[in-house]
C-alpha cells in the first residue's frame, strides 16, 4: 500500500463521517457559498503578474513538520502583499495538518483565487470547499479514475470553480484531461516514491493543450527554476515549502517575489 493508497482510503471515511454531521444542504446555507469565484486562470495566466501559487503547508508525509507556528492568516496576508497570484491552502488534516478553517481564515484576508488542497474523492468536498469560499480546486488523477476526473471537474464547473488537474505522467494526462478543466499542474513530486525532479515538468509542457494554463508544482527552490519552466510554457508554479521551510514564509515570498 503506497502512502497515496493510505491517504485516499483514509479520506474516504472522513468524508463519510463529515457527511453525517454536515448535509449539503447545509453547506450550502453557508454565506460564503454565494460568493463569485475569482479566476485563477486569469490571474495566473496573466502576464503582468508573478505566476507563482503561495501554499501553506504545516507539515507533509514527506517532509514531517515543515512548520508549527506561523499563523494562516498572518502568512495569506504576507502571501498578497507579495504579488503572489494565488494561493493553495491545504485542508487534510491527517497528514498535512491543515483544516477548512485555514481556508476560511486565509479567505477573510485575501483576495487571490485561492485553491482548496486536498484529496477529493468525492462530490461532497466539492460543494464543501464552495462553501468555505475557494475559487478553484485540485484534482489528482493518481487518485481518480479518468470518469470521475471528468465528472467532479463538471461539478466544480457548474458552481462556477476552476479545476487544476494534477498530473505525474503523459498516461495520466491523455486519460483525466477534459473540457471541464481549466489548468494542468505537473507534480514534480511522485506521489507514490517522493521523488522531487523538476524535469517531469519539462517533459510534460509540451504534451499539454494550449487552452490550459500549465503550471508546474513542487520542489521549485530558486528563481533559475522559474526562469526556465517559463521556456517551457509554464505560467503557474506552486510553491510550499520553500516558503513554508522558513521562520517567515510572508518575508520569505516577498524577497522571491521581489527577485521575479
Ligand atoms: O512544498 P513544495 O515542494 O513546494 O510543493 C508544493 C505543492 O506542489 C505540494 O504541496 C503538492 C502538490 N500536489 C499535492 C497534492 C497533495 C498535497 C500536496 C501537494
Amino acid at each position: 500500500m503506497t502512502i497515496l493508497d493510505k491517504i485516499v482510503a483514509h479520506k474516504k471515511i472522513e468524508v463519510a463521517a463529515r457527511k453525517e454531521i454536515l448535509t449539503v444542504a447545509d453547506l450550502q446555507s453557508r454565506p460564503l457559498f454565494d460568493k463569485e469565484p475569482v479566476s485563477a486562470k486569469a490571474w495566473i495566466g496573466s502576464p503582468t503578474k508573478s505566476g507563482i501559487i503561495a501554499e501553506f503547508k504545516r507539515q507533509s508525509p514527506s517532509k514531517g513538520l515543515i512548520n508549527g507556528t506561523a499563523k494562516v492568516s498572518d502568512v495569506a496576508e504576507g502571501y498578497f502583499k507579495a504579488g503572489a497570484s494565488a494561493m493553495s491552502v491545504l485542508t487534510d488534516q491527517e497528514f498535512f495538518g491543515g483544516t477548512v478553517d485555514d481556508l476560511l481564515a486565509a479567505r477573510s484576508v485575501s483576495p487571490v483565487p485561492i485553491i482548496r488542497k486536498d484529496f477529493i474523492v468525492d462530490e461532497y468536498q466539492i460543494i464543501e470547499a464552495k462553501s468555505i469560499g475557494a475559487d478553484f480546486i485540485l484534482l489528482i488523477a493518481a487518485c481518480l479514475t479518468p470518469k470521475e476526473s471528468k465528472q467532479y471537474a463538471a461539478v466544480a464547473r457548474n458552481l462556477g470553480m476552476q479545476v487544476l488537474l494534477e498530473v505525474h505522467n503523459e498516461e495520466e494526462l491523455n486519460a483525466h484531461v477534459d473540457p471541464c478543466m481549466d489548468l494542468i499542474g505537473v507534480n514534480n513530486r511522485n506521489l507514490k516514491t517522493f521523488e522531487v525532479s523538476i524535469e517531469t515538468s519539462k517533459a510534460l509542457a509540451e504534451k499539454i493543450p494550449n487552452e490550459f494554463v500549465k503550471v508546474s508544482e513542487s520542489g521549485i527552490s530558486n528563481i533559475e527554476n522559474i526562469k526556465e519552466l517559463k521556456t517551457y510554457g509554464y505560467k503557474g508554479f506552486l510553491i510550499g515549502e520553500n516558503f513554508m521551510k522558513t521562520e517567515n514564509p510572508a518575508q520569505a515570498a516577498i524577497d522571491f517575489i521581489g527577485q521575479l
